[in-house]
């Protein structure tokens, strides 16, 4: 038999603009890796992407696919309609509701299952790897989103361990500089930068940009703060990170891959979710 390290498992991660894949080895090292744009890759259709972009790079043939999708259901059928035809398991993780006895992290989200897959396996991968109480995880894709993540006390009768408090959805950075750009008549399409008092319409407009997510963040990080009594420890992910790292007060992590570890710790410690 298969040792936990040879067993990989293919993880996709089906974000709005991009969709981000990383098939693991049982201890979570990256096997291989990559990224393309959402609209590529449903054009050519998900499963004949699977076939012919994706499974020629795995160097291991995986023992499942496990799937978080914001571009919903159709996306997730077709990638169990390929995990089945090819022998695989499936796992796509949603939220889980206060109560679930024994759950790594838990969400206070009205409707569980409305809550983002991303925005759910970022959070859960947050609560596996953090020794903070305070969580902000905040992803910086086509939306950017801030969701707080609490440890919960030892003992909390349902015996979870974090809870999703809630978080904010707001555009994300290019989201906003291509709105701005086309719902005007003379904005230029312009780059997010810093700035203290912008001179210019491109760095007005890529200043104006970076304090709207900068402020927001740093707002519910303080929200938080004030709530719990102790700084929140700052997780960033997404394809804008880049921009943000430099300008927070640590405890700041980078978690690039954090969707896709979300996945792989929920296979991992769920296997009655798998189907
Ligand atoms: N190579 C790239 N291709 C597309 N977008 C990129 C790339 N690198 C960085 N970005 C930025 O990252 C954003 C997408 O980030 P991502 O986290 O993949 O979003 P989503 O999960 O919504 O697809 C884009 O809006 C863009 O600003
Ligand atoms: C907020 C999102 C659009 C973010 O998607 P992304 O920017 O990562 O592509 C996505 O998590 C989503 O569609 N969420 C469903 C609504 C919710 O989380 O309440």
């Amino acid at each position: 038999m298969a040792s936990l390290s040879t067993q990989a498992l293919l993880c996709l991660d089906f974000g709005n603009t991009r969709v981000k894949w990383a098939l693991f080895d049982g201890r979570a090292s990256t096997l291989k890796a990559g990224a393309e744009i959402t609209a590529h890759v449903e054009s050519l259709g998900v499963s004949d992407w699977l076939t012919q972009v994706v499974f020629p790079w795995c160097v291991i043939k995986p023992e499942a696919i496990a799937v978080s999708s914001v571009r919903g259901n159709g996306v997730v059928d077709d990638c169990r309609g390929f995990a089945l035809r090819m022998g695989l398991g499936f796992l796509n993780p949603v939220a889980q509701a206060v109560g679930q006895v024994g759950a790594r992290l838990v969400t206070a989200y009205q409707n569980p299952a409305a809550l983002g897959q991303d925005r759910w396996s970022a959070c859960y991968a947050v609560a596996c790897q953090t020794d903070q109480a305070s969580n902000l995880v905040v992803s910086l894709g086509t939306a950017t989103t801030v969701d707080a993540v609490v440890r919960l006390d030892s003992d909390h009768s349902d015996g979870s361990f974090f809870l999703h408090l809630g978080g904010f959805i707001a555009p994300g950075v290019a989201t906003m500089l291509q709105s701005l750009h086309q719902q005007t008549a003379q904005l230029p399409l312009a780059s997010v930068c810093q700035t203290d008092w912008p001179t210019s319409t491109t760095k007005a407009i890529g200043a104006g940009v970076f304090e709207s997510q900068y402020q927001l963040i740093q707002a519910a990080r303080n929200r938080l703060a004030e709530k719990n009594g102790q700084s929140a420890a700052l997780w960033l992910t997404g394809g804008s990170t880049d921009a943000f790292v430099g300008a927070f007060d640590p405890p700041v992590t980078v978690l690039s891959d954090a969707v896709l570890l979300g996945l792989f710790s929920q296979f991992h410690a769920q296997p009655a979710g798998r189907c």
